[in-house]
């Protein structure tokens, strides 16, 4: 059977995971010989054919390092730690446990039709955590299930949980493959999680008694092991959502795009392939969508693509031309026809744009009079300036540009429809960004972009779940909304880590009305004391670490040492953070006392 990975770039220890797929391929029989010798001579068989090299290396191991008895033995005296276990967890294996007892309920239906086990050690092979029943009867089955039980290879020989520890890398084993004949009847499937100084952090492990599952485990627990790589809402604390977060950057493309540049797509490169078939035949063109989903973007787009492309592009806003000034912008005038400055006469935007474009934005909020005025000249390109005498002929590619719904400005007699027909040679529809088959396209265009233009773009992470946020987002006002919302999110996020507390407050509000869940999660999580923190703006991820250390340290009476163990950090990461805050004036005994 192959297993079809999908691996994330920035998992290196998935990229081993394989190299571990051609192993799989091996004849079941052949470790049953090869134990049987083994066991007889208490030699490991040297035919790299018998075993996968991966398990005669560590049936040496349990024979010469750690001189384990074969038969059904195992050192049960070192099953169980003595010491306080709940020391010696390091903060990582403590956060990776809490993400999975969120995860949890969602595997247990699975784990237990599968007949499956899923357990969690930490770098010792020490049990912190079993999800799913426990199908395995047997009392050494039973007994390994307690917490703090050993898995690794010097208490249980190979498996696929201890070896995984001891070789930093995903293994499994199956059936005769371990060395001890106790877990003969099982597959054991191991996945080291490791930490940026490739520290093992935990080890997640899968136990199934059937035999021929060993591919489809271990594909599963990759898949859980991307998912904890990728996926931040699961844990409810802060502070270790930030821990994990900081694995997690959101790539900046190595060649983002420049400030100005469009987010092109097949859609929108189809568009203007046909606004510009429409061009080479003069067709005026009407361009609609609602405000905000690109039109006047999309009109420089056509006209760096068109035949007009070296001509000049002359804009004019309809909406706001003063009636007394209607004729002169549109038509200019002659020198002499005003007292004072304007004496040395202007030319109108109708001969400016000879020969290229003349862009009509607003077009459904002009006044009667212009409306008027533009039907005249649009019927035969002529127009006379204010105080000249001889009419001007002209070449210009007419492009209007609305988001009200012309035809019924039409029916109320708002806009006169000789004028509508007159424009509306063509009519080219931009789909708000919510519709937009490259929405997700756009997003992570303008997300680059606008990353690109920070001081140090690459020491920027992005919380996926912030950007799942934006993907949901309704956007009622279109891209323009959108680089707004981004601008503000990574303008004023901190210098490296960007959460969804850094998301502006009206688009959380804007955003639960569509999806109440997230509401929830976005709103409800922020506790009221650290909204007052800064009126009106949504928590940072500073905001939240100073949140929990405040309460941590509140809860403990100032106790160090046990804010730090509630918070997952070392005493030394607390005491640099405490002085970062300023908060080492504060007596936290006073604070708990007073509530
Ligand atoms: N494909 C795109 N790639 C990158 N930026 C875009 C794209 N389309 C639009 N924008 C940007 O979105 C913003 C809004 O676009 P534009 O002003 O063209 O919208 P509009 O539809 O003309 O709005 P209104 O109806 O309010 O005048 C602008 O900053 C524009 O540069």
């Amino acid at each position: 059977m192959d297993i079809a990975l999908h691996l994330p770039h920035n998992v290196k220890i998935i990229k081993e995971a394989c190299a571990f797929k051609p192993t799989l391929e091996f004849e079941v029989d052949r470790p049953i010989q090869a134990w049987r010798w083994m066991a007889q001579t208490r030699c490991v068989p040297d035919h790299a054919d018998w075993v996968r090299p991966e398990v005669s290396e560590s049936w040496r191991r349990c024979l010469e390092d750690y001189q384990l008895p074969l038969g059904n033995y195992a050192r049960w005296d070192h099953l169980r730690f003595i010491s306080d276990p709940e020391l010696l967890i390091s903060p990582d294996a403590q956060s990776i446990s809490e993400m999975l007892s969120h995860l949890g309920h969602q595997f247990d239906v699975f784990l237990k039709e599968a007949g499956v086990m899923l357990v969690l050690t930490d770098a010792e092979g020490r049990l912190l955590q079993v999800l799913g029943e426990n199908p395995f009867a047997s009392p050494f089955m039973l007994s390994l299930y307690e917490k703090h039980s050993r898995w690794s290879e010097a208490v249980l020989g190979n498996n696929g949980i201890g070896t995984a520890a001891q070789l930093k890398k995903p293994i499994a084993f199956q059936g005769m493959e371990h060395f001890l004949s106790l877990l003969h009847p099982f597959t054991t499937v191991g996945y080291p999680l490791l930490d940026q100084h490739n520290n093992i952090s935990a080890v997640i492990g899968l136990i199934s008694d059937r035999q021929e599952s060993m591919n489809s485990l271990f594909a599963f627990l990759h898949l859980l092991c991307v998912l904890l790589n990728t996926n931040l809402p699961l844990t409810q604390s802060p502070v270790a959502q930030a821990r994990v977060l900081e694995k997690i950057p959101f790539k900046l493309a190595k060649k983002p795009p420049s400030q100005h540049e469009s987010a092109i797509s097949e859609q929108l490169t189809a568009l203007v392939a046909k606004a510009v078939k429409l061009q080479n035949h003069k067709i005026p063109m009407l361009i609609t969508g609602e405000s905000g989903v690109g039109k006047d973007h999309f009109v420089n787009l056509l006209k760096n693509a068109g035949p007009r492309k070296n001509q000049p592009l002359i804009a004019i806003n309809c909406a706001s031309i003063p009636h007394d000034l209607i004729e002169s912008e549109l038509f200019g005038y002659e020198a002499g026809s005003f007292t004072g400055a304007r004496n040395a006469g202007k030319p109108g935007k109708f001969l400016l744009a000879d020969k290229g474009i003349l862009f009509l934005d607003e077009i459904g909020d002009m006044s009667l009079d212009l409306q008027s005025t533009l039907l005249r000249v649009l019927e035969t390109s002529e127009f006379t300036p204010v105080g000249g005498s001889k009419p001007i002929k002209v070449d210009v590619q007419i492009v209007a540009a609305t988001n009200v719904p012309l035809l019924e400005a039409v029916e109320a007699g708002r806009f006169r429809r000789d004028l509508y027909y007159r424009l509306n040679g063509a009519q080219i529809h931009l789909p708000p960004l919510r519709e937009r088959d490259d929405k997700l396209g756009i997003i992570h265009h303008i997300l680059q972009r606008e990353l690109a233009n920070l001081p140090n773009p690459q020491a920027i992470r992005i919380c996926p779940s912030v950007i799942t946020l934006i993907e949901q987002h309704p956007w009622p006002g279109n891209i323009r909304q959108l680089i707004n919302v981004i601008r503000a999110t990574v303008y004023t996020a901190g210098d490296t880590l960007i959460t969804r507390q850094d998301l502006p407050l009206d688009f959380v509000e804007e955003l639960a009305k569509v999806v109440p869940a997230i509401d929830n999660i976005a709103l409800d999580n922020i506790p009221p004391y650290a909204l007052s923190v800064v009126p009106g703006r949504a928590m940072t991820l500073e905001d939240w670490e100073l949140y929990g250390i405040k309460a941590s340290l509140r809860e403990c009476g100032g106790n160090i040492s046990l804010a730090a163990k509630n918070l997952g950090i070392t005493r030394t990461t607390l005491y640099r953070k405490i002085e970062r805050f300023g908060l080492d004036k504060i007596d936290w005994r006073e604070h708990s006392q007073a509530g």
